[in-house]
């Protein structure tokens, strides 16, 4: 961790000696960047929202309505961004978002990222539409601490077998996105035919699970490929799934759980009443309903409803350390950042990554410090006024 809150110091370093960063300590510009790396279908699907956008923007509108209002003198030499959320040591309170298909943005995809996250301490937090399986991207994390994200699928079979293998390849908490049971009206995707799967990719953890394969009429091959990716298609996502369903996941399940796309207070306060351990107040980036909620405007009453009878994780729209510390000082225990770590991916594969998270890491740990903070928890609502 002391190699993460010195990484500024290593830049400046770097700078007395005229060593340029390969990529920009400016996050935000990695989409332009990436635009130009990627295919135009692979960056509309990492770039692209729900359909006009409005949601995607109005994420990153809410974190400009908040500033920051630093305090001085008051010993901030040494600082400790660390924290425990889901039952897992972190050095700071971030984690990589469930992010499907990574192969299509880096030949290495998951497998880098999850290099990446263990290499910085990171929890790295894997989706059920990965394009490697559970396995092989647990292989790659190595010691690194890992989650494993559930789309819960129709047949319950399937989903047990998902969380065993989860389990036995030492994912410590799970992750259920809530919230896209069915893919939404994305028109850069739609405008361009695009959506990996129907070619096979994003598909892994399905493919290779004894479950599908079963019903599928064996391992799937050059034979049975198409009728394999229509039985991933209709059994994906699960319209008719209620509250009492959590129970199921309890049974299946042995660590902590967090529902991901929760943005009604009532919805958290229910999750709480299920026995879940977390909620992750999220609105997937956009990529779901154009016209709801900024997810930032939905956390703080959420943080409200729960109180200290869960853990409250956000995300949707972090870009910037001090993007981590509004969404802190609103409540969140922890963030999760997807596309930034996508367009480093795209951009540099492992390393690409891995600069992203110590970009993020060293700014947020500034913004701490220059604001008068030792500790994340140190961080409240004081610290914020509102533009
Ligand atoms: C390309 C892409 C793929 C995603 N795939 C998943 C997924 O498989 N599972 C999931 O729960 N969320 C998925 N998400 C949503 C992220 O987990 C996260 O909620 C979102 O990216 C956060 O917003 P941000 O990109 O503004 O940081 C995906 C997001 C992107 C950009
Ligand atoms: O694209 C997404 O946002 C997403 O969550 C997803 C959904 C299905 C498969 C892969 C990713």
């Amino acid at each position: 961790m002391s190699s993460l809150a010195d990484f500024q110091n290593e830049i400046y370093l770097r700078g007395l000696g005229d060593v340029v960063p390969e990529l920009p300590t400016d996050l935000t510009r990695l989409e332009a960047l990436a635009e130009r790396r990627l295919s135009a279908a692979a960056f509309g699907y990492v770039a692209g929202a729900a359909g006009s956008e409005a949601t995607a923007r109005a994420n990153r509108e809410a974190f400009d309505r908040w500033r920051i209002v630093p305090r001085m003198l008051r010993d901030v030499a040494a600082r400790d961004l660390s924290v425990r959320v889901l039952g897992t040591p972190m050095p700071a309170p971030v984690a990589l978002a469930p992010v499907g298909v990574q192969s299509i943005f880096h030949p290495d995809g998951e497998r880098a990222a999850a290099r990446a996250a263990a290499a910085t301490g990171l929890p790295y937090v894997l989706s059920t539409a990965s394009s490697f399986s559970i396995e092989e991207v647990a292989q790659a994390n190595g010691d690194g601490p890992r989650w494993y994200q559930l789309y819960w699928p129709k047949d319950r079979e399937l989903a047990v077998s998902f969380l065993e293998r989860a389990a036995a390849a030492g994912y410590t908490a799970l992750v259920v996105t809530l919230d896209t049971f069915a893919l939404a009206w994305r028109p850069r995707d739609l405008d361009q035919a695009y959506l990996p799967f129907l070619r096979g990719i994003g598909v892994a953890n399905y493919f290779s699970d004894p479950v599908f394969q079963k019903a599928v009429g064996g391992p799937v091959t050059e034979a049975n490929r198409d009728a394999a990716i229509l039985h991933w298609a209709a059994n994906f996502g699960n319209p008719s799934l209620t509250w009492d369903d959590l129970v199921f996941l309890r049974e299946h399940w042995h660590g902590p759980i967090a529902l991901k796309g929760i943005q009604h207070p009532d919805d958290a306060r229910r999750a709480v009443d299920a026995g879940m351990d977390g909620v992750i107040v999220s609105n997937h980036g956009g990529r779901q309903i154009d016209g709801a909620v900024a997810s930032l405007d939905a956390l703080p009453p959420v943080v409200e409803a729960v109180r200290d009878q869960a853990e409250v994780l956000f995300d949707s729209g972090v870009r910037t350390g001090g993007d981590i510390a509004k969404a802190l000082a609103l409540g969140a225990k922890a963030v999760l950042v997807g596309r930034p770590f996508v367009y480093g991916l795209a951009l540099g594969g492992e390393a690409g990554v891995t600069h992203v998270l110590r970009c993020l890491l060293a700014e947020l740990d500034l913004t701490l410090m220059l604001s008068g903070h030792a500790r994340v928890a140190d961080l409240g609502p004081a610290l914020l006024v509102s533009a």
